[in-house]
Parts: C-alpha cells; sequence; structure tokens
C-alpha cells in the first residue's frame, strides 16, 4: 500500500497514549497552529517548556477539562516545530471533545509515525534513531528493549555515519585530484589514500554484515521449530511451553497440518515457537502439503527441536531430522511412561528428556534452546535490525569493490578517477540512505507506516 501524507504545513494532533480509561490521556500537536490552539483553548500561551495547569474551554467558554499543559516553541521542541502537550483526565469523551476542537481550528489528526517523520525531517533525529523508537514501542522482551534503546543512542548510526564521513574524505581527495590533473597527468597521487580509506571502510562493512542476523533476530524473534516423526507429542511440547492450549493434541498421527507459532520470552530473548506436521512417507495429499511446510519451516530455522517419544509404537522408529543448517536439539518425549529407574537418555542418542504431562525435563529444554540460540554479541556494540540496513550496507560494499583494491594500481587517465569517484558517491549514497542522509522518499513511507498514530 502506497501510504500519502498530508502537508508537511499542517498542524496536526494526535492522542499519545492508549484508548481507553486511564488517569491520563495525552494528546500532542505540532505545526505552526500551537500558539492559536494554546490561545483558543487555554486562554493565552503557557511559559515555554514548562508544566502548566491550565482550563481547556471549548470555543462557546464552557470549560472541557482541567489540565496540564505543555508548550515546545519552534526549534527546541521534539518535532522540531512548534508543538504542545495536553494532559487530560483518561476518558475518551472527553479526548473526542478536546479532539472537535482542534479540528474546528483546521488541525488534522496525525498519521502513523508523522511526529516521528517531522522530527527526522527537522534533522532532530537520524532515520536509525526514528526505527529505534518504532522497535521501543512494540518491544516484547528485555533483549529488544535494549537493543532499542542503544539503537537509540547511536549504536548503529554513530559507526554509519562515521563511514559515511571517511567516504566522503576518500571521495574529496580524488576530486582533488581530478581537479589537479591535465591530460599528460593524473593528477598528486592522493588517489591512493583514498583508495586505502575505500578498502579500510569496505572491510569494516563487510565484518559488520558477517554477523549472522542476531540484530534482526532479537527484533523479530528467534526461530525454533519442533519437528519429528508423528506422534512425537509436538505439539504436546508447544502447548506446554507456550502456557496454554494452542495445538490440537489427539492420539491420532498426521493430527497436525498447519504450521503454527507461538511468541516466547525465554530469559529475555523473543523466540518464535513453531509446531509442525509430523514427518513420515504418506501418500495423503493434506499431509504431504503440511509435510513440506514443515520443511520449509526447517530450512528457516535457528534451533530444532528433534523429537523422538521414549515409549510407545514410534519409539522404535529411527529416525533422523534431515540435514540442516540449524542447530539441533534431540529431544526424547514422553518419558513419563518409562518405567521407574529407566535411564532416559543414555543410549538414546537425546539430548534432553522431557514428559509434557508431568512437566519433568522442561526447565532443561528451555535452557538448552538458550544455549542453542547465536546471542553471544546481542545488544554489544552496533546491530543491523533490519533488512534495510543490510541491502544498504551489501551495495555500499559492492560499490566499493569495484574500486581497485591495490594501492600500487595507477590510474591510466583521469577518466578512471572519475569512474572511481562515481563508485564512491554510490557508496556514499547507499551508507547515507541507512542513516537518512540520503534521503529517497519511499524510504520514508515504508518506515513510518509501520508506527502507531500518535508517535
Ligand atoms: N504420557 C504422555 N503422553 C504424551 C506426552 N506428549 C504427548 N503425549 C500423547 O501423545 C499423543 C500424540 O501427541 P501430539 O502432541 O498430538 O503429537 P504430535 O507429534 O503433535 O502428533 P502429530 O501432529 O500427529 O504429528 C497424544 O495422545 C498425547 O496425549 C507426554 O509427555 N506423556
Ligand atoms: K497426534
Ligand atoms: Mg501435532
Amino acid at each position: 500500500m502506497k501510504f500519502t501524507y498530508g502537508s508537511d504545513a499542517d498542524t496536526i494532533y494526535a492522542p499519545a497514549t492508549p484508548v481507553g480509561r486511564s488517569a491520563l490521556a495525552i494528546v500532542r500537536v505540532s505545526g505552526p497552529q500551537t500558539q492559536q490552539v494554546f490561545l483558543q483553548l487555554c486562554g493565552r500561551i503557557p511559559e515555554s517548556r514548562k508544566a502548566t495547569l491550565s482550563t481547556l474551554r471549548d470555543r462557546t467558554g464552557v470549560p472541557i477539562d482541567q489540565a496540564l499543559v505543555l508548550y515546545f516553541p519552534g526549534a527546541s521542541s521534539p518535532t522540531g516545530e512548534e508543538a504542545g502537550e495536553f494532559h487530560l483526565h483518561g476518558n475518551m469523551l472527553l479526548v473526542d471533545a478536546f479532539a472537535l476542537e482542534l479540528e474546528h481550528l483546521g488541525l488534522r489528526l496525525a498519521q502513523p509515525g508523522e511526529f516521528t517523520r517531522r522530527a527526522v525531517l527537522a534533522g532532530k533525529l537520524d532515520l536509525t534513531q526514528a526505527e529505534a523508537l518504532a522497535d521501543l514501542v512494540e518491544a516484547e522482551t528485555t533483549a529488544q528493549r535494549r537493543q532499542a534503546v542503544s539503537q537509540l543512542y547511536g549504536a548503529l548510526g554513530d559507526p554509519v555515519l562515521r563511514w559515511r564521513n571517511r567516504l566522503l574524505d576518500a571521495l574529496s581527495l580524488i576530486e582533488a585530484d581530478i581537479d589537479f590533473s591535465d591530460e599528460d597527468d593524473v593528477g598528486e597521487g592522493l588517489f591512493m589514500s583514498a583508495l586505502t580509506i575505500a578498502s579500510q571502510v569496505s572491510d569494516e562493512i563487510q565484518t559488520v554484515l558477517r554477523d549472522r542476523g542476531i540484530g534482526e533476530r532479537v527484533r523479530d524473534g528467534f526461530r525454533v521449530v519442533i519437528a519429528g516423526p508423528p506422534n512425537a507429542g509436538k505439539s504436546t511440547l508447544l502447548n506446554c511451553l507456550a502456557g496454554r492450549d494452542v495445538a490440537i493434541v489427539t492420539d491420532i498421527p498426521g493430527t497436525t497440518r498447519d504450521v503454527l507459532e507461538v511468541r516466547l520470552d525465554l530469559g529475555g530473548l523473543p523466540v518464535r515457537l513453531f509446531d509442525t506436521a509430523g514427518l513420515h512417507e504418506s501418500g495423503d495429499v493434506v499431509e504431504q502439503i503440511g509435510m513440506a511446510r514443515a520443511n520449509d519451516q526447517l530450512d528457516a530455522a535457528d534451533v530444532v527441536l528433534w523429537l523422538k517419544p521414549a515409549v510407545g509404537p514410534d519409539s522404535d522408529q529411527s529416525r533422523i531430522p534431515p540435514p540442516l543448517v540449524a542447530k539441533v536439539i534431540h529431544v526424547l518425549t514422553k518419558v513419563d511412561r518409562l518405567g521407574a529407574g529407566e535411564a532416559t537418555i543414555q543410549g538414546t542418542g537425546a539430548d534432553v528428556a522431557v514428559s509434557a504431562v508431568s512437566g519433568a525435563g522442561v526447565d532443561a529444554l528451555v535452557l538448552a534452546i538458550q544455549q542453542a540460540l547465536p546471542v553471544s554479541s546481542v545488544n554489544e556494540g552496533m546491530a543491523i535490525t533490519r533488512r534495510r540496513h543490510r541491502e544498504a550496507l551489501t551495495a555500499a560494499v559492492a560499490a566499493l569493490c569495484r574500486l581497485p583494491q591495490g594501492t600500487e594500481e595507477n590510474p591510466t587517465d583521469w577518466t578512471e578517477l572519475v569512474l572511481w569517484a562515481e563508485d564512491l558517491r554510490q557508496a556514499v549514497f547507499h551508507v547515507g540512505c541507512i542513516t537518512g542522509h540520503a534521503r529517497p522518499d519511499d524510504v520514508l513511507d515504508r518506515i513510518f507506516t509501520a508506527f502507531c498514530i500518535g508517535k
């Protein structure tokens, strides 16, 4: 969907707190008509940046509410333009009555993310910080919250900006060389320093690109897939780990066909846990489709729980998982059905033995999953958190790799310098897209449509 914003010259408003009953409801206003809003509804413009108690009145003079109001003048406001905040009591009828007065003055309801968009356009935030704000609002686990906060404080934006500045330095060296050069001479040899800078930046970016996608995983959730033969107890285990009855369980093999997903917080890490159809030879068309879906999940998994029942008709099937990139945890299930004293894991090849009925071994399994997640570097230093960042960095590296890699190489004539300058310019552009220093409109639209209104 293409999202179109109203004019950036409009004065916008939006509730910044959730709909419903609450102690307070905060309404934000931003744009050139802000002072007029204060004059009309409070009777005066409050002192800048100071919480002031004020009676809000409608256009007939009838009080709407007594509210704490805040006025942020021009450039020092969160959006970089005239802005205000109204802390009403948290009743929706009251908020509606207030909104009606704002609309009467010509304000319009903000689009999702429009306040943050204005802050970016005013240079108050770079794009990675704007994305971090969205991630912070959406965070469901500690790791997500920490990653969002560190990105807000520049964990991604700062190094990207430094790369861009160094590439700009390199570009200006080459441009100087071009200026010095005439037809017989290719400049002062400044290109050598330029190529050194470019290759160092390229190496640094490539190191970051080899991060195994941890930042993206923290943002989206690590994928843990439960798989194994039919009736191994996969759906029962999903329900047990989720703590609720998500999946259908029966003693009929082939009960699960569709992929089911639950989101879990495992020690602060976001996990997407998937239940899949039992894998075996089957002529049943529906089961075959289910197994194809199961295999797709296995291909995308970070960790696979491969289940095998300790007892029952399926226990002797010596099934092994298909070849996988993911880490595999071999889980022996239904151990409550083993006789007392029977050694559980030994000789079975399993890593963990569980019973979803008695709960035995479930804590050990959770621990094993946590240890199998590729999290050693979570929240430490720079993290790529979106595909957008990865694509931009990859494109920048591709441009830098077109430059000669050894500094010994001399340009054959000055037109070659011009081509090198162009490659550098492209690298600068792609790196700049991450922070918003180069800003194609579709990038902005894609980012801000994912925001909630009022942010
Ligand atoms: N005693 C005992 N029975 C279990 C346990 N886990 C599962 N079962 C039983 O095993 C049968 C199969 O369980 P499911 O969870 O449906 O197995 P599944 O692997 O999802 O099966 P499909 O979806 O058909 O591949 C059911 O009758 C469950 O009640 C367990 O830990 N202990
Ligand atoms: K079943
Ligand atoms: Mg099942």
